[in-house]
């Protein structure tokens, strides 16, 4: 039986490293359990009859198996003990500002593989991933489900029903302390944990780009006032290829900020960074790290979930 961890970082320096590294923290679950039982009985499969769109599925693994090639090779200088995180890649964290910081490397390897387990499953269901667009025919230039509550470029928060006639799964359970350590994790680097205060999260977009995927410039502000006003974090967790992530206090494309954001980085905005503008500018294909891809055959692109509370 498939097995689902959520594992987050410890923050305790190794003996012989300034790294830090990760300790096990959430008992492990049934991905089976939660992804069939609970969500597979979502509404009844669209017809053309019903005047609704189809949709192909699209799923985030691919057939065959995963890669088995092994990594490149690095001098090996430390010894047996000196063990190194499996992305090569330390924890660390950046204040990008008030309110806003990203978390390096926070998600586990085997959490990845997880939690793209999961988004395949629901993905390719009733509710699961399709290319948003407007009535004007122009679409998304990403795949995109919704968790928890449907959201629509034009209609909002505002339609229970998606246009082929079913409704998003609720935010899988197993996620919800997974994002309240991250921003417990945040807060600890900042001089106040009210600069990003705590959430429940109850609706998440799932976005997947493909190389040639993007996000128009855009600020999260269709959640409830009580949501917004009170600065309750977005958490943004990246899983695969590598973006470039735009945000800044301005639509003023030359006045923003960028940051690459990698597999296993998390971003929060809260607090007074709540309304920021940000977009994800492109995508740096075959740029998801090879541990990864020896564990699931991630189709190539970029994973996003933005978890919020309504
Ligand atoms: O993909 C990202 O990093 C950002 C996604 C985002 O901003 C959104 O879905 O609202
Ligand atoms: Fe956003």
């Amino acid at each position: 039986m498939a097995t689902f961890l959520l594992s987050k970082p410890c923050f305790y320096p190794h003996s012989s490293s300034t790294h830090l590294y990760r300790r096990d923290v959430f008992q492990r679950h049934s991905i089976v359990k939660y992804s069939l039982r609970q969500y597979h009985h979502t509404p009844a499969a669209a017809t053309v009859a019903d005047g609704v769109h189809q949709r192909e599925p699209f799923g985030l693994i691919l057939p065959g198996a995963p890669n088995t090639r092994s990594p490149t090779p690095t001098p090996n200088t430390s010894s047996a003990t000196d063990a190194k995180p499996v992305t090569n890649r330390p924890l660390s964290h950046q204040i990008l500002n008030p309110g806003m910081i990203v978390l390096r490397n926070h998600i586990s390897i085997r959490d990845q593989v997880d939690i793209v387990n999961i988004c395949h499953t629901l993905g390719v269901g009733p509710g699961g991933f399709q290319q948003p667009g407007y009535s004007s025919g122009s679409k998304l230039q990403l795949q995109r489900m919704c968790f928890g509550r449907n959201w629509d470029p034009e209609t909002k928060y505002r339609e229970r029903y998606r246009n082929d006639g079913s409704i998003p799964p609720p935010v899988p359970p197993v996620f919800i302390p997974l994002v309240q350590s991250l921003i417990q994790d945040a807060q600890a680097h900042l001089t106040s944990a009210n600069e990003i205060p705590l959430m429940r999260p109850d609706v998440c977009l799932v976005n997947f780009y493909t190389a040639t995927g993007r996000l128009g410039l855009h600020q999260d502000r269709d959640e409830r006032p009580y949501s917004i006003r009170g600065g309750l974090p977005v958490v943004s967790i990246s899983i695969g290829d590598a973006g470039e992530f735009l945000y800044g206090h301005t639509r003023d494309e030359d006045k923003l900020q960028k940051v690459v954001l990698e597999s296993g980085d998390v971003v929060i905005f809260g607090g007074k960074s709540r309304l920021i503008f940000h977009g994800v500018r492109g995508i740096f294909p075959n740029s998801t790290p090879l541990p990864l891809l020896e564990k699931i055959k991630l189709r190539p692109g970029r994973l996003n979930l933005t978890f919020r509370q309504f």
